[in-house]
């Protein structure tokens, strides 16, 4: 490995604890019933600490250093991304064409009471859906989604998700995928069909052209 490359495996590690902080903190920020003072002053002292943070960003139009857009590595994908407050995180594998995907949701993802949200169960769809497409060598963007909601999705329960691409016509790719549990694999509890769209080099291009070119 090269310094660059151990420099950047160690500041991944980093990311993926600050990540694992920052998710423990939204569960618990979700779930406290702690006295009102005591959220005032935590509310002050996570201030603190996220003015360290502001020290140094990134402008949005710069990926994450311990990024690899080529590479497939983005740390702060709100679905995958290890280092993302916001992620379950997802974790997806890819096997014979097959995306397998296992999460839990914690609390801060309710929608109904003691369900998921729809709109994550749309979200962990359209990025799993992605993997299988990106997987068949057809990598394209979504432009349409069907989700069908046949159960509520549980929290706290270790879910089972799964993609594969049913068809691919010139740019246009169809993937189904499902949402289960883990302990009833068999029961779809949400299923979806999306269509994605293989992009033209001039819209590549003019999407991220200027990523491409400042990926190291
Ligand atoms: C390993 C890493 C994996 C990463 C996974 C990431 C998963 C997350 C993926 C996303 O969330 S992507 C973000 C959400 N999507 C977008 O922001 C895309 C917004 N849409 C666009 O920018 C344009 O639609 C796009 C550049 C993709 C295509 O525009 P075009 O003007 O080139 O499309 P065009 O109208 O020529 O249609 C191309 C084909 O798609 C078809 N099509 C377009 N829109 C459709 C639609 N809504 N439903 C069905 N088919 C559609 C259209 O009929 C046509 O089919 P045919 O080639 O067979 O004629």
């Amino acid at each position: 490995m090269t310094a660059d490359e151990t420099g950047r495996a160690h500041r991944r590690e980093a990311i993926t604890e600050l990540g694992d902080a920052l998710r423990t903190l939204v569960e618990h920020a979700t779930t406290t019933e702690v006295p009102t003072g005591d959220l005032l002053r935590a509310a002050a002292e996570i201030r603190e600490v996220t003015a360290r943070l502001g020290d140094r960003v990134r402008d949005r139009s710069t990926l994450s250093s311990a990024d690899d857009l080529l590479g497939g590595v983005r740390m702060f994908n709100p679905v995958t991304g290890a280092g993302s407050a916001l992620a379950p995180p997802l974790q997806i594998e890819v096997v014979a064409g097959v995306a397998t995907g296992r999460c839990t949701l914690g609390r801060a993802f309710e929608g109904p009471p003691t369900f998921a949200h729809g709109g994550v169960s749309a979200m962990l769809l359209d990025q799993i859906l992605g993997h299988a497409v990106v997987a068949s060598g057809n990598p394209g963007m979504t432009v349409r989604l069907d989700t069908t909601y046949r159960a509520p999705v549980p929290l706290l329960t270790p879910l089972l998700l799964t993609a594969q691409v049913q068809d691919v016509a010139g740019r246009r790719v169809t993937a189904t995928g499902t949402i289960a549990t883990e302990a009833d694999p068999g029961t779809p509890l949400v299923t979806a069909t999306g269509t994605f769209v293989g992009l033209r080099a001039e819209q590549t291009h003019r999407l991220f052209g200027k990523l491409l070119r400042a990926d190291p």
